[in-house]
């Protein structure tokens, strides 16, 4: 076990490929290990049975770096003991070498090659990365005590604006119920705005939803921006609730406890070249869209608004082929 701290930053470590470490290291009253390039985790030397196991990830996407910052701070305060940690926490930068250059991703759309997906996409750089950020998470949350919670909350901002801002994305669930107090958890830190996927995703957060029966969540906190474009006072609310979170808090309760549930209908798929979107870039994720309104179309394949309640959600032509161009969404209560 070493002992002093070989970077002051685990965000620029990150960036500037720093070599991680080997051997775990001993920092005050924590332990770390740093196995790869933007994965670290920290556990208190103190570890009463019980204690919660949290995953944080962010940068699955490389240019939604806002969320990426606020770990960052987070991580930075854990080390240089400002914040006590009452949790056993590993933190995933998902998508380094997109990160350095400020793009979605290199060669595959990464939140697209979980739970396997990446042996489909063997040339793929993201592929190698998935396959490494599956097998972490593997090792986090399978040694985990029984009593435990499992929780994963995977960090993102959104390429357009949105009528709810901050919304949470609550992955299919295979024979277990949504749970109330991630609910009202997520209500507490403001994000006021729940979709329920109706289908298995080769996502991070279905990934471990799936394999670990985690708690898990994607989390759209706001609008992408490159570095040092953030305002981060945006954040302050997720900010706090992690904080409080990893530091074994209730979050400040937000001023609004409404919560607003939508329900994945189906995916606008972009099938091939011909796939046209008829929305304006400027229409924003939650858009309401009026019965009988001609969404996309792809060759033969209309996709046409249907009651007047649907909303839709990613609306994007520019995705590879073969992959989700948008989601329609509609309103549900549990
Ligand atoms: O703004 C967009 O079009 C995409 C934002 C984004 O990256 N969203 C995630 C959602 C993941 C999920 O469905 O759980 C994604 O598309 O990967
Ligand atoms: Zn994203």
């Amino acid at each position: 076990m070493i002992s002093a701290l070989p970077f002051d930053d685990f965000l620029a470590a990150t960036l500037r490929q720093q070599p991680p470490l080997a051997d775990t290291l001993s920092l005050g009253e924590l332990t770390l290990s740093w196995p790869a390039a933007g994965m670290l985790r920290l556990t208190p030397k103190a570890l009463p049975d019980g204690t919660d196991r949290v995953l944080l990830s962010a940068g699955v996407h490389g240019n939604e770096t806002a969320p990426i910052e606020v770990l960052a701070g987070i991580v930075a305060d854990l080390l240089a003991g400002r914040l006590t940690l009452a949790v056993d926490l590993q933190v995933l930068f998902g998508n380094p070498d997109a990160m350095r250059v400020g793009e979605r991703y290199l060669d595959y759309d990464m939140n697209r090659l979980f739970n396997g997906a990446h042996q489909q996409q063997p040339l793929a750089r993201e592929s190698a990365r998935a396959a490494q950020l599956e097998a972490q998470a593997d090792a986090f949350f399978s040694s985990s005590p029984t009593g435990a919670r499992r929780l994963h909350y995977d960090l993102h901002t959104a390429i357009r604006g949105s009528v709810y801002e901050k919304f949470a994305i609550y992955p299919f669930l295979h024979e277990r119920e949504h749970n109330q107090e991630q609910l009202e958890w997520l209500t507490a830190c403001g994000v006021n705005t729940v979709l329920l996927h109706s289908a298995p995703a080769n996502t991070f957060s279905y990934y471990t939803s799936r394999h670990h029966l985690a708690d898990s969540f994607t989390l759209e906190l706001g609008k992408a921006r490159p570095f040092g474009e953030n305002d981060l006072t945006r954040f302050a609310g997720i900010d706090v609730a992690l904080r409080a979170l990893v530091s074994g808090q209730q979050p400040p309760r937000s001023a609004d406890d409404s919560l607003h549930l939508f329900r994945a209908k189906y995916n606008l798929i972009k099938a091939s070249d011909a796939f046209r979107l008829h929305l304006a870039d400027d229409v924003e994720n939650f858009t309401t869209l009026p019965d009988g309104f001609l969404i996309a179309e792809d060759g033969d394949t209309r996709y046409v608004a249907s009651g007047g309640e649907e909303r839709i959600l990613f609306p994007n032509p520019k995705v590879q082929n073969g992959l989700r161009a948008g989601i329609v969404v509609e309103p549900v209560t549990l």
